[in-house]
């Protein structure tokens, strides 16, 4: 067991891509920790870093005390598991399990009981006679888990194990990674795109976004208190609804949230009124989750919004309606990106990734920060609202919402939060 600590780590592959951007994160001794992010945010390309299969442009990577940057892959204790885990197709399980113990010189009977060990706990004992083509999707991975697992590595890596598995299979898969790892109290770095397996898995949450991390937390801090409207957009189903507001500070110093054609107001007693009354005039981002919602029959209402319905769908547990208000509606995968790919020009007002990569290899005189791209990510779309199941609303139907202020967040144009809380 050993901590990992990632210093100011940069991947920039040919072409000058640049995947990974001055990332750095501490996962502490015996740790779970899931780094979560959409498609091609550098997650894979991170973990391969810290396995020493793919070298670092810049920055460390510590094991406990030890430089890992300068260590050759095997000497990092570090075990992997991709996507499908490759086996010996023309070895049994349980050869394809024992293998690492005897590439490392261990006799046969020892080196087949502990693998019969692991595959006791993996589930895997009635198929230890087996060959791989003969197993299930599943099966497999257990298979590969297992031989990462039996020389008790100090760093276990998984970049996305249960992908390619069917919904019944992830979750037991699931719920078995997380007992062993514990068990085993080995410090593990878990890559996933899905919010449920980061939530339900971890005990710390890295939220990645284009080569950089947004948030760090324990499951419970970055859904209820997450760091950027990235943040909060991209955990929880539905996704929270982000609405472009301005504050206005009227009489008394009561401030209220302007949404264009409808209002919110901030309880005096609110901690962020107190904040927000020397802010008229500013531009704010309101995220509130289709929760925090609730169907009124008063028209006069504080805190209320209307809107009409525009769809209605039933989920089982509860309804969804889509509420047509008028608002202007942020888009959480948008707001506060940088700019895109492409090379430099000099007259480009927002650097490319190019003059970033240049000037983080100390080649360029490091470019001003880039403006948030603001329009592109606002448009006029329905609030998301979620209802009892027994609610029934035909489409076009008039309705008004009471919003409890006390569960929203306040986020700036650039969608970093301005009210947290917690951390
Ligand atoms: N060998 C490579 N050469 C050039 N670019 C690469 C290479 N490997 C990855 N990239 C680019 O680096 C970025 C990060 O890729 P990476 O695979 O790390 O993302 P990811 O978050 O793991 O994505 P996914 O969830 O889809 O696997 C992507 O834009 C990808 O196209």
């Amino acid at each position: 067991m050993t901590a990992i600590r990632l210093d100011a780590v940069s991947k920039v592959f040919e072409g000058e891509h640049l995947a990974v951007d001055e990332l750095s994160l501490q996962v502490d001794d015996g740790e779970f920790m899931v780094l979560l992010g959409p498609s091609g945010c550098g997650k894979t390309t991170l973990l391969r870093m810290i396995a020493g299969l793919e070298r670092v442009t810049s920055g460390e990577v510590w094991f406990g005390r030890t430089l890992g940057t300068r260590l050759a892959p095997r000497e990092r204790g570090v075990a992997m598991v991709f996507q499908t885990g490759a086996l010996y197709p023309n070895r049994t399980v349980q050869e394809n399990i024992m293998f690492p113990l005897q590439i490392a010189g261990q006799d046969d009977a020892r080196a087949g009981s502990t693998a019969a060990g692991l595959a006791q706990i993996l589930s895997l004992e009635s198929v230890l006679d087996r060959m791989p083509r003969t197993l299930s999707g599943g099966q497999r991975q257990r298979v590969a888990i297992g031989r990462a697992l039996v020389r008790r590595p100090q760093v276990f890596l998984l970049d996305e194990p249960l992908s390619n598995l069917d919904a019944t299979m992830r979750t037991e898969l699931r719920q078995e990674i997380g007992a062993m790892t514990r068990d085993l109290n080995v410090t593990t770095l878990y890559v996933t795109h899905d919010q449920v397996e980061a939530l339900t898995l971890a005990d710390r949450i890295a939220v990645m976004r284009d080569g950089r991390i947004e948030d760090v937390g324990t499951p419970t801090q970055v859904y209820n208190d997450p760091a950027t409207a990235f943040v909060a957009g991209f955990l929880g189903t539905p996704r929270i609804n982000l609405m472009a507001a301005t504050v206005r500070v009227t009489a008394h110093h009561r401030v209220a949230l302007d949404l264009g054609s409808q209002s919110i107001g901030l309880d005096p007693t609110d901690r962020r009124s107190l904040i927000l009354r020397h802010h008229d005039g500013a531009e704010v981002i309101v995220g509130a989750r289709s929760s925090a919602f609730s169907l009124i029959t008063t028209q006069d209402a504080p805190n209320q919004l209307s809107g009409t319905i525009r769809a209605f769908e039933f989920h089982g547990q509860q309804s969804i309606a889509f509420v047509q208000c008028g608002i202007e509606v942020v888009d959480p995968d948008k707001i506060g990106q940088v700019a895109p790919t492409h090379a430099s020009h000099e007259a480009d007002p927002v650097p490319s990734f190019l003059t970033r990569v240049r000037s983080r290899l100390g080649l360029e005189k490091p470019a001003p920060p880039p403006p948030e791209i603001h329009g592109a990510s606002h448009r006029r779309a329905d609030l998301v609202v979620e209802l009892p199941v027994d609610t029934e609303l035909a489409r076009g139907t008039r309705v008004h919402l009471a919003l409890d202020t006390s569960q929203i967040h306040l986020f700036d144009r650039t969608g970093r939060r301005v009210d947290r809380v917690t951390r």
